[in-house]
């Protein structure tokens, strides 16, 4: 052997060598971490937990999180736990799984049935968001909030934002700003220029819900509340790392922001009312909110006031402008889909009499391929919800996409699913994406097919885009409306041409083109 063979041999040895210490520390690490983690369990409990691991101190399995879904592969983090349930044949398709995440041991539950059980059961868990989630959106908002004060407040927030009447009472704001901003964004295309259109459908959802909140707003104040919702939901799924440079910190100084125009708006209304001025536009969720006593006659403080209000502006634009771009996108991408949904609005219009003006809720209902609305007279949120569905194109939306993909609980009681364990404390991960994505529940799952809903009636746990039990989404109905008045309108008279048709998507915090879909918006038919 040359002296160079020998040196590499000697090379290769040392290289080997340090790879098994590094595979042994690892393995130690690992366990020793998992033992700190699980030792207060006992032997007993500790033998009931689900299959997986809680990995490094710290990270956990937040790297292998970020990375799936950094790298366009979302569903390779849920999978990765399935595959290593699978091959050590021991377990199969378990549907809970173990791993540390957001700094706590977490149990991740990823079927239809488990999912139902845990949302179903009040006693059993309770809301679990992340601290730094918390944080961003505020301690004393539903996130956070003990079981009898959020049904308490959810009871009167809730109404006046779905229902019969609400909706009635919101469509023809809602309608008079669709066609507005359809009729804005086409101007601009036919002048030659290009629209991010997620962007404005954001702020064209954002218009929709601070109108229904806060009576609408000024310029200024809608500007100002904008940017900063854009940077706190940048935050909201990111590494709560709260140094200069990253997203996290951005959203902490997003909330301050927010919490101060909120306050600004809180404090001229508070002092009109003082001065014993009434406003034209009518009791909005503020007053509400200002208004509202406890059975012992207490009022919500402001912070309070400020963190509901947050929250619901929040999560009443960025879902609702997200879906509304990615339905769009999928019909214009599919034209028989696109053909077949623009016949089902020609044929309303055609059945409405010639003196009403535009679409009434009634009419919304009988969209029965676009989506099929399933109004409760005034009593939103009932679990029948789930089976009433006509889930079409909106629907097929929903599942494909994936807006919320997870959801938080955490655990009052040991509570056993699927045979495991989810000790007392333990935080719990509810994963719709894995639902919605299952090949099992939905065969070809990452194909828009809306046909796959025809004559179908989902089995309860398998389709949640808006959760399910106490906490399923108060703005469903809302959401579904703006998004059906917007297609109505689209489909009629308007045509999208993206400037980057195969743009990379992002998965955090939600799915959106990297380009927030630039594109042309043309209006091709006066006849609507
Ligand atoms: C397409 C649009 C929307 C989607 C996909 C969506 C999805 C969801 C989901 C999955 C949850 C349940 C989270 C959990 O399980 O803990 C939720 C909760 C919530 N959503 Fe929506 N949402 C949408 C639109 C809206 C709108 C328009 C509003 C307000 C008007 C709204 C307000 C809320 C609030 C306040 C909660 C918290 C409920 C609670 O904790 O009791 N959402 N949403």
């Amino acid at each position: 052997m040359g002296e160079g063979a020998a040196w590499w041999a000697a090379g290769g040895a040392a290289a080997a060598a340090m790879l098994l210490v590094l595979l042994v520390l690892d393995a130690a690490v690992r366990g020793l971490h998992g033992w700190y983690r699980e030792v207060a369990l006992g032997e007993a409990r500790r033998a009931r937990l689900p299959p997986g691991e809680m990995g490094w101190p710290v990270v956990g399995a937040m790297w292998a999180f970020l990375r799936a879904f950094k790298s366009g592969q979302p569903d390779a983090f849920i999978g990765a736990f399935v595959r290593r349930s699978v091959s050590s044949n021991q377990f199969g398709r378990t549907g809970v799984y173990r791993a540390f995440m957001f700094s706590s041991p977490t149990i991740l539950v990823t079927t239809p049935e488990a999912c139902k059980q845990v949302l179903m059961d009040d006693e059993g868990f309770v809301t679990g968001w992340p601290k730094a989630t918390v944080a961003l959106i505020g301690p004393k908002s539903f996130v956070a909030m003990p079981y009898d004060e959020h049904r308490r407040l959810r009871k009167l927030t809730a109404a006046p934002i779905n229902g019969f009447d609400a909706l009635t009472a919101y469509l023809p704001f809602i309608d008079r700003t669709v066609t507005s901003s359809l009729r804005s964004w086409a101007d601009v295309s036919a002048d030659g220029g290009e629209v991010e259109f997620l962007t404005e459908l954001r702020r064209m959802t954002f218009k929709i819900i601070v109108q229904i909140f806060l009576g609408g707003a000024d310029d200024a104040t809608m500007h100002a509340l904008e940017r900063s919702y854009t940077n706190l939901n940048y935050g909201m799924r990111a590494m709560a790392i709260n140094l200069p440079g990253f997203a996290y910190r951005r959203a902490l100084g997003a909330r301050r922001r927010l919490v101060s125009v909120l306050q600004g708006v809180l404090d001229e209304r508070r002092a009109a009312t003082a001065k014993g001025f009434t406003r034209s536009s009518g009791v909005d969720m503020m007053d509400r909110l200002v208004e509202v006593e406890d059975e012992h006659g207490r009022r919500l403080d402001d912070d309070e006031i400020i963190d509901i209000l947050i929250m619901y502006l929040n999560a009443g634009h960025e879902s609702s402008g997200h879906i509304t771009m990615w339905a769009t996108v999928f019909l214009q991408e599919n034209p028989d889909v696109f053909a077949k949904a623009k016949a089902e609005q020609e044929a309303i219009v055609r059945s409405i009499p010639a003196t009403q003006q535009r679409l009434t809720l009634r009419d919304f209902r009988k969209m029965e391929y676009l989506s099929k609305i399933p109004f409760f007279d005034n009593a939103p949120n009932q679990q029948s919800y789930v089976d009433e569905l006509y889930l079409k194109v909106i629907d097929e939306t929903l599942r494909l996409v994936n807006i919320s993909f997870v959801s938080f609980r955490q655990a009052t009681k040991d509570v056993f699913v699927n045979g495991y364990l989810i000790p007392k404390g333990w935080k719990v991960q509810l994963w719709y994406r894995s639902v919605h994505m299952d090949p099992q529940v939905y065969p070809d799952p990452s194909k828009f097919n809306p046909s796959r809903w025809e004559g179908h009636s989902p089995r309860a746990g398998t389709f949640l885009p808006f959760g399910l039990g106490a906490r399923l989404c108060p703005g469903n109905d809302l959401a579904k409306l703006e998004i059906s008045v917007f297609l109505h309108h689209f489909l009629l008279g308007y045509k999208l041409t993206r400037t980057n048709p195969n743009c990379r998507v992002r998965y955090l915090p939600h799915p959106r083109p990297v380009d927030n879909c630039l594109a042309k918006v043309t209006k091709v038919s006066d006849e609507y």
